[in-house]
């Protein structure tokens, strides 16, 4: 059953800016979805229409059965936000604040739930701490916390662990996974494909403000699981020998370092035939190390193929 339905949602900003192009998608209830892409490609852009923080210039969003436009009230009571940015009350303890969040989306008072909440966060110790005290993680987890306080079905997370610490990240991870027990329906937004490979049931591309590619995660990591590997050589290379025409090689840096590109989910990966090949060629190397293909990687090659298909 789809939660939110998003149709032909574009955004231009006052500054002329086109952050939104045409952006259409629908987000089933329960899933895990993953929003991956650069900075400014536009998620935040489309999270904040979403959320009722940004206006779109054209297009539309339900989310569970209620426009965000005409019926923003009973629609943004279903949802949870995390931004970006740590804005909460200085001033205020960490219990005070979380239980005032609540209060806004007019639910009555629930001591037990907000003491679960914070408790789930490691927060609960702290409770009485002043916000501007604590920590930026600490900082985080309050932003969480409020975000579940009127126990919302949808939760937006707008990149939840950049610059976090790993147990941050460990303790995000599991909450998120908890709530989906619970029926929650989650969208996350990062720039770590390690993020979405480990949580996301699917995974929507963006890139300038186009939404490129949206797909189950499984598909789309066999699909991306492309690696690098780079080889020091002790002698540059003025050309490519043709007996090393079987692999998909790079020469860089001058003739100095060689680079081969390869899906690392298959069985036969062609590394250790290259290592081999070069043996029997004399072409030795100093140092080695392979690399996941960035998340850059992957857009160039997914718009190249998107323009070759066009
Ligand atoms: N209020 C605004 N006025 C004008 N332009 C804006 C505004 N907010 C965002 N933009 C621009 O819109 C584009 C998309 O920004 P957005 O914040 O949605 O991207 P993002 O994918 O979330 O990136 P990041 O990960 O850096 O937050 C960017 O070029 C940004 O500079």
């Amino acid at each position: 059953m789809p939660v939110i339905e998003i149709q032909g949602l574009t955004k231009t900003y006052k500054s002329g800016l086109q952050a939104l192009k045409r952006v259409d998608l629908t987000i089933e209830k329960g899933e895990i979805f993953a929003l991956l892409g650069p900075n400014g490609a536009g998620k935040t852009t489309l999270i904040s229409i979403v959320c009722g923080i940004v206006n779109a210039t054209t297009g539309t969003v339900v989310a569970d059965g209620h426009d965000i436009r005409k019926d923003f009230r009973a629609a943004r009571t279903k949802i949870g936000l995390v931004p970006q940015e740590l804005t909460t009350d200085a001033f205020e303890t960490i219990l005070a604040t979380v239980t005032f969040s609540r209060g806004l989306f007019g639910k009555p008072g629930n001591p037990a739930l907000i003491e679960q909440i914070l408790k789930d966060l490691s927060l609960w110790d702290k409770r009485d701490s002043k916000i501007m005290t604590l920590s930026g993680g600490m900082k985080r987890r309050v932003m969480i916390a409020k975000a579940l306080s009127h126990e919302p079905d949808i939760l937006f997370l707008d990149e939840p662990t950049a610059g976090v610490d790993v147990e941050l990240r460990r303790d995000m991870w599991a909450m998120v996974r908890k709530l989906r027990e619970r029926g929650v329906t989650i969208i996350l937004t990062t720039h770590y494909i390690e993020e979405a490979e480990e949580m996301a049931d699917r995974v929507g591309v963006i890139l300038k403000g186009e939404l490129i590619l949206v797909e189950e995660k499984t598909a789309l990591m066999k699909k991306l699981g492309k690696k690098t590997l780079t080889l020091n050589l002790i002698e540059p290379l003025a050309a490519l020998p043709a007996e090393l025409s079987d692999w998909d090689l790079t020469l860089k840096a001058d003739g100095g370092e060689l680079e081969y590109s390869f899906d690392a989910q298959a069985d036969d990966t062609g590394v250790p035939s290259l290592i081999r090949a070069l043996e029997r060629l004399n072409i030795g190397f100093k140092d080695l190390n392979t690399r996941q293909s960035s998340l850059e990687d992957i857009f160039v090659s997914l718009v190249h193929r998107d323009g070759e298909a066009a």
